[in-house]
């Protein structure tokens, strides 16, 4: 059942979909392939400015064997590419960059800069469809695709998209009938799901594609990218989360006296430390986001308490070395341990005589100010911790040879399960 949670964490669905609110020039669009451009308005255009639009689409074609293909019982649709019409809809400008960002990539992915590139504006009208296929990557870099689904009355249109066996739905058409203020609907999707759009029944499916991109080299950093849950995620993949977290607790045999359940944190976030002070960094400015702000919820819904830690190891060598230097021999029986921001450093690395821990007395334990020691209970790992929001930090020691040394820390979260008798 552990197995089933943890799963949970780590298997999201592929894609993210959603609706977001437009302002109203982001609905208007200019199209025409001479001099003059004609104006639509999605906010009030009906049936006629749509079939102009309509009837200003090329017959949309497909990739087949590296050529360019028109076969309509394959694809049948309008298109018009990227020099024939002209929009201030720019997901960089609105929120959808950072929610397509923040929702489809995890870890330090997540906080590399993307580019969307404005590929094609299709019109699928009544009888029109996309038989199931992939996208044809344009570019090494190219990591996923995004479909906005402007509000223009239809119906049918839905997105099938199928990847690992799964199969899910997202039927733009009634998300934005759910929509009591001007929005367009989006579906952005990794390049190795294969999807489908199912035939317009009524009305017009006018849409913009975009491919996206890596727009660096996989080095540099956007440092506080923004807090985000996507409202696909809430529903589905939380109630997931939620339900497989409710049936282990429920269960009497796990954890019967309570216990500690620690999570790798899934997202990158900034940690602040004093220039004052350096041996102190601070967890206040972490606003937890995505899977990691799903989980905490969850956790707190289902009376569990939570907290951000950080997480010291044995195995840094630098650590031990800086330990051993600094003359201190108070034996913490564990060879990891983590801590809360308000034990003070110094107390921290009294954690001395690493070499004599061995793997009998091993576990991560919360360590405890008061009694300047680690509690008895272990942290119980349900997902791995990782290095992706990791604080450096100066200690000073005197040995032989006075020297500098660092100390890493890794922010996790810690979610207390009480005893069985009481949850
Ligand atoms: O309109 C859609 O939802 C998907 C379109 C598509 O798959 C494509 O243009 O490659
Ligand atoms: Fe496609």
């Amino acid at each position: 059942m552990v197995q089933r949670f943890r799963e949970s964490i780590t298997h999201r669905p592929p894609f993210t979909s959603g609706t977001i609110a437009a302002q109203p020039d982001e609905l208007i669009l200019f199209f025409g392939k001479g001099n003059k451009s004609e104006r639509l308005d999605y906010a009030t255009a009906g049936p006629e400015e749509l079939d102009a639009l309509s009837r200003a689409c090329d017959r949309a074609s497909f990739g087949l064997n590296g050529e360019n293909v028109h076969d309509e019982s394959y694809r049948k649709a309008g298109k018009l590419d990227s020099a024939f019409f002209s929009t201030s809809f720019v997901p960089e400008r609105n929120k959808l960059a950072s929610i397509v960002g923040g929702s489809l990539l995890e870890g330090d992915k997540a906080t590399r800069p993307l580019h969307f590139e404005l590929y094609k504006l299709n019109v699928y009208g009544e009888g029109s469809f996309f038989k199931p296929h992939q996208d044809t990557p344009r570019g090494g870099d190219m990591f996923a695709s995004l479909v906005v689904v402007f509000p223009a009355a239809h119906e049918g249109g839905a997105l099938v998209l199928r990847h690992g066996g799964e199969e899910w739905t997202f039927d733009a058409a009634q998300a934005l009938d759910k929509e009591s203020t001007p929005s367009v609907a989006y579906i952005a999707f990794f390049s190795d799901v294969e999807h489908e759009v199912l035939p317009v029944t009524k009305g017009h499916r006018v849409t913009l594609t975009y491919n996206i991109y890596y727009a660096d080299d996989g080095n540099s950093k956007v440092p506080n990218p923004p807090t985000f849950v996507d409202p696909h995620a809430r529903s589905s993949y939380g109630g997931t989360l939620k339900n497989r977290l409710a049936e282990l607790i429920k269960c009497p045999d796990f954890l019967p006296e309570g216990g500690n359940l620690g999570f790798g944190l899934r997202h990158v976030y900034p940690v602040v430390s004093f220039p004052s002070n350096p041996l102190s960094a601070s967890l206040d400015n972490i606003r937890l986001k995505g899977t990691d702000r799903l989980l905490d919820q969850v956790c707190t819904a289902l009376g569990l308490e939570t907290q951000l830690y950080f997480l010291y190891r044995e195995d840094d060598d630098r650590a031990s070395d800086a330990v051993a230097a600094s003359g201190f021999h108070v034996d913490l029986g564990c060879n990891e341990v983590i801590m809360s921001e308000d034990v003070p450093y110094a107390q921290t690395i009294l954690g001395g005589e690493y070499e004599s821990f061995s793997e009998a007395m091993g576990g991560t334990r919360i360590y405890d100010p008061e009694n300047d020691r680690p509690l008895d209970d272990v942290i119980n790992w349900v997902t791995v911790p990782n290095s992706w929001t990791r604080t450096e930090t100066a200690l000073a020691y005197y040995g032989n040879e006075p020297g500098l040394s660092w100390v890493y820390a890794d922010v996790c979260l810690v979610a207390t399960v009480p005893e069985a008798g009481d949850r």
